[in-house]
């Protein structure tokens, strides 16, 4: 057939027919069978045994008839026939050594790719995630990568038939010329039709694999925790099921066509090969009548014509094949030649690992998001974008903060909604760069910091607290993998989670579901203080959860975060009052700039925009621990 197993899914929508394949993908897919280079070699001399043991057993068997049946001559008969079986046991094994080998480089190539792809997706810049869909990621790192592979292995195998085909046409030409030009002839006759259903089989493929890749990326999307309690809640569920209905219709009727051409291909080479038969049967009887050749001849021809069509088939599959390999390497290079926005810098320095806290400072700090165009791929987004939308630049966010928080002291940020306080915290631990400015570290700009030690000095808790699906135990111990049970014991017990945990059944070994769900809100971000204790930061970036909790968790909540901000450095977006009443300075953030900052007191004094929003929200709203500031909404 002329497709690998799958099918090819090509960049964006509809032009999965017209794929483009870039300049240089070639050249860069053929550099990675370099290292398999003896294999290569012990596969082409495999191969060229195999095609003489294919050529050579017609004309024993062709001896069998003319030396021995013809002659009666029984012991030559025995002789030759146990060399066929010899040589049929040969050609088996040299078939089996012949596909270890194929299967060998082949998964070899894609277990290279795939682990280069995954290195080099993990030091893409967090833009590139919030743009792309994991679902057709996932695709791009996975199906793409066996596509090529089973396409490189078919490539492969093609060439041996290469061989085989050369080897068997001489050897017609050389029983007799006139049969094997009449039967050669026949081929191109066939090869055209042929051609033409295994491209349209190919394009039929390629559009299955975009329309399931398709369907798979919804599942992943409805069917995960948040996605089905978002179904749940807003959800047509008609209009969900007619649409996967209709998806999945698509699926089928292009199912239905694949199906149809897979075979019609099939059909065309079968009467081919039975045609050529008739032909060789006909004429070379004829032949033989004449006394131009003995039986023997005829035997062999037709024999030799049996073992052509399987490696002409196996031949024509082999451009569709070399283009598939690089098609699916061309897409999979695509997502390498994304350029890590954030990377660390040749000669970057460590902080040390102890030490004291070092401040944090923003000078003249400007940011706008990166564009579209220039972290991610339009065919991985969840719509393609128009060009110009992808190349529009962003407003900028923030517009020249400056601040210093002094070493082991608590800053609280506060502000409407969308006033630039996340970003702000983002640019701490390197999630984004500033577009200008600089935001330091000790002193030290943090693009010249080295990616370890910053990680290893700066903790972040986000308001959502994200836990893989495993146990608390491997959750926790993801900040510090050697921590032990006593250490992980006492980070629970400081974070206020402990009681939680040991009253679960399974206590740290209990799994958390998908996105840490089966935790509520407040335990969750217990959790992930516990994490960051274990991890020990010397400055930590906090978002507070503004999720309601119930006042008990509330305050457990506020007496972990104690234990979280002793001693560090902090940057905290306060939602609690608490928070912002203790902190030892509060930035008034709006409109992507620092409106005003000083202590509680002071910017009560000062009777500005924090005066204002706490006279209107707060002290008619009573003074609770658990009463969130709710800036946010006053904007
Ligand atoms: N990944 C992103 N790409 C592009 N723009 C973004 C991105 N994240 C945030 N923004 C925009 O940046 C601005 C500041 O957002 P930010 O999340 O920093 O505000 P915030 O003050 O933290 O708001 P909130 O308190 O509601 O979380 C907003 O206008 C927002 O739409």
């Amino acid at each position: 057939m002329t497709a690998g197993p799958g099918g090819v899914m090509v960049r964006g929508g509809d032009d999965a027919e017209t794929a483009r394949i870039r300049p240089g993908t070639a050249r860069r897919t053929l550099a990675y069978l370099r290292p398999y280079g003896r294999s290569i070699a012990a596969f082409g001399v495999i191969a060229v045994v195999e095609a003489v043991i294919v050529v050579a057993t017609p004309l024993l068997l062709k001896a069998i008839v003319d030396d021995g049946i013809l002659k009666n001559d029984l012991a030559a008969v025995a002789r030759l026939a146990a060399a066929v079986a010899g040589l049929a046991l040969i050609e088996a094994l040299a078939q089996l050594v012949l596909s270890r080998i194929s299967g060998r480089i082949g998964q070899g190539v894609s277990h290279d790719l795939r682990v280069q792809a995954h290195d080099h997706v993990q030091r893409l810049p967090l833009a590139f995630f919030t743009r792309t869909q994991t679902g057709v990621l996932s695709s791009r790192m996975h199906t793409d990568i066996v596509v090529a592979q089973h396409a490189f292995t078919q490539v492969l195998m093609s060439a041996t038939a290469a061989v085989t085909v050369v080897l068997v046409a001489a050897e017609l030409f050389y029983l007799s010329w006139l049969v094997a030009v009449v039967t050669l002839l026949l081929i191109p006759i066939f090869m055209v039709p042929w051609a033409y259903v295994g491209r349209r089989l190919q394009r039929h493929q390629r559009r299955q694999m975009e329309l399931q890749s398709g369907l798979a990326g919804l599942i992943h999307e409805r069917f995960n925790v948040q996605g089905a309690m978002l179904t749940k809640l807003f959800g047509r569920p008609a209009e969900e099921s007619a649409d996967y209905a209709d998806r999945s219709e698509r699926i089928r009727r292009i199912g239905v066509t694949v199906t149809v051409y897979g075979r019609l291909a099939f059909i065309i080479m079968a009467l081919l090969a039975s045609l050529a038969t008739a032909v060789v049967y006909g004429v070379g009887g004829g032949l033989v009548l004449d006394g131009a050749f003995q039986l023997g001849t005829l035997v062999a021809l037709a024999i030799l014509l049996g073992r052509l069509f399987g490696p002409i088939t196996q031949l024509s599959g082999m451009q569709a094949g070399a283009l598939n390999v690089l098609v699916s390497f061309d897409r999979v290079f695509e997502l390498l030649d994304l350029k890590p926005l954030i990377t660390e810098r040749p000669g970057a320095i460590a902080l040390p690992p102890s030490g004291p806290a070092p401040d944090i400072e923003f000078e003249d700090v400007r940011f706008r998001y990166p564009r579209a165009d220039e972290v991610s791929l339009e065919s991985l987004e969840a719509n393609a974008h128009a060009v110009a939308e992808r190349a529009d630049d962003s407003p900028e966010v923030l517009r020249g903060v400056g601040f210093r928080v002094p070493a082991g002291t608590v800053t609280a940020l506060v502000g409407p909604s969308g006033a630039g306080k996340t970003t702000l915290t983002h640019l701490v631990s390197r999630l984004y760069d500033p577009t200008s400015g600089a935001v330091r570290l000790g002193g030290h700009d943090v693009r010249d910091l080295t990616f370890e030690s910053l990680r290893r000095t700066v903790g972040v808790v986000s308001q959502d607290s994200y836990l893989f699906h495993d146990t608390i135990r491997e959750n926790l111990r993801y900040a510090r993998p050697d921590a032990t049970e006593q250490e992980l014991v006492e980070a629970c017990e400081r974070a206020q989670i402990w009681d939680v945990i040991r009253s679960l059944p399974r206590g740290l070994d209990t799994v958390v579901g998908d996105r840490g769900y089966r935790m509520s809100g407040g335990e969750k971000q217990r959790l992930a203080i516990a994490r960051l204790l274990l991890k020990s930061p010397s400055v930590v970036v906090l978002d507070e959860a503004t999720a309601h909790l119930d006042s008990e968790s509330e305050a457990a909540v506020q007496r972990a975060l104690v234990a979280a901000l002793q001693s560090r450095t902090a940057l905290v977006i306060a939602h609690r009052l608490s928070t912002v009443r203790e902190a030892d300075q509060i930035l008034v953030i709006d409109d992507g700039g620092v409106r005003e900052r000083g202590t509680h007191e002071e910017l009560l004094r000062a009777g500005g925009l924090y005066a204002a929003l706490y006279h209107t929200q707060l002290n008619g709203n009573g003074s609770a621990n658990h009463q969130a500031v709710a800036f946010e909404e006053t904007r």
